[in-house]
């Protein structure tokens, strides 16, 4: 059985006798990227904030790691949970190095610890030790989300809470950012909870996602569950003008295996090796991105399975499969 670490349990919260979340329930197991997605003003923020109680539900239970969130002085939850924003939330007048050092000098760790972590933490953020003495108006964009979340990992608190965490940032910088955070070894073991209105993102990065809609959940449940199994119109159609690129984000080769036409490849081809975990969208854009000859792809698993395809493959048993749902 999987760990809970978070479960929302009817909850409800009321602003000037308008309810902002509608009695919402879910749970998120230990290792889960949960995404809470939806448009503006929907309750994902609110939502966000009740887990460690910068705002309180009006109704409901909220658990996590067991514990009742009102069973302990706000401080000592949040000590076990980080949280990271799409501002700049950084304290001006402190340099990286200091801001970094906020959580484990309210621990009081020792220097040498402290030390230790904040060097070991900006090099797998891929930040540059010269910025260490630096203030945060000296940072970009991108420097500064990535030293937000060497603050809020510091402490190695199990549960992240993330809101619009690459909102801020420039398309190219979010796209690459995005991409080495979910690299990341720190936060794969964690349990995180994050905020998007961005579909590509929450299905890039999402383990399952909660889509809401006017303080209310329209659906949970894994990515390929929201594409092919919608409960209502609403999913439906908040999925449908980027359905296709969604599938193939979250469709593997593995997944489409049996309609996969093991093709010959001719002599002049350039053949590229993927695993069948390649999504998608990753194997189309291998075979595209080598134009000046044409690629093929030898997608090999680790038993003796091995196909060679293309990208007109890809599409024939990508229908296949989609009728097969
Ligand atoms: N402190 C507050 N006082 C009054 N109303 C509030 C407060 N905070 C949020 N609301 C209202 O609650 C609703 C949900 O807000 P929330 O910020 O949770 O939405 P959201 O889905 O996160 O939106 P966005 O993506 O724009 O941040 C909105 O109608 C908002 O105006």
């Amino acid at each position: 059985m999987n760990n809970v670490m978070v479960s929302l349990q009817q909850v409800t919260r009321v602003f000037a006798n308008r309810p902002a979340v509608n009695n919402i329930s879910f749970t998120v197991d230990e290792g889960e990227n949960f995404i809470l997605l939806g448009t503006s003003g929907c309750g994902k923020t609110t939502t966000l904030k009740m887990i460690n109680r910068l705002i309180d539900a009006t109704q409901g239970t909220i658990i996590v790691n067991g514990k009742n969130i009102l069973d302990q002085p706000a401080e000592q939850l949040r000590r076990k949970i980080g949280y990271v924003v799409q501002h700049n939330t950084l304290f001006p007048h402190y340099t990286v190095a200091e801001n970094i050092a906020v959580v484990p000098n309210l621990l009081s760790w020792d220097k040498v610890r402290t030390n230790t972590r904040i060097v070991t933490l900006i090099e797998k953020l891929h930040l540059s030790s010269s910025l260490l003495n630096v203030y945060p108006a000296q940072l970009s964009g991108g420097e500064a989300q990535r030293v937000n979340l060497a603050r809020a990992l510091v402490a190695d608190p199990p549960i992240l809470l993330m809101d619009e965490p690459f909102g801020a940032l420039d398309t190219i910088t979010r796209t690459a950012i995005r991409k080495e955070f979910s690299q990341l070894d720190e936060l794969k073991r964690k349990t995180i909870v994050m905020v998007t209105h961005d579909v590509q993102e929450a299905f890039e990065m999402g383990s399952r996602i909660c889509l809401m809609d006017n303080g209310r959940i329209m659906q949970t449940g894994k990515p390929a569950e929201l594409l092919f199994r919608p409960y209502n119109n609403f999913v439906r159609e908040f999925f449908s003008e980027a359905w296709l690129q969604l599938c193939f984000i979250v469709v593997r080769l593995a997944d489409v295996w049996q309609f996969l036409v093991d093709e010959p490849a001719p002599e002049d081809v350039f053949l590229v090796e993927v695993t069948p975990e390649y999504s998608l969208s990753k194997a189309m854009q291998l075979i595209k991105d080598k134009h000046e000859k044409r690629t093929m792809l030898v997608v090999k698993d680790n038993t003796s399975n091995k196909k060679i395809i293309t990208s007109e493959g890809i599409l024939y048993a990508f229908s296949e499969y989609q009728r097969n749902q």
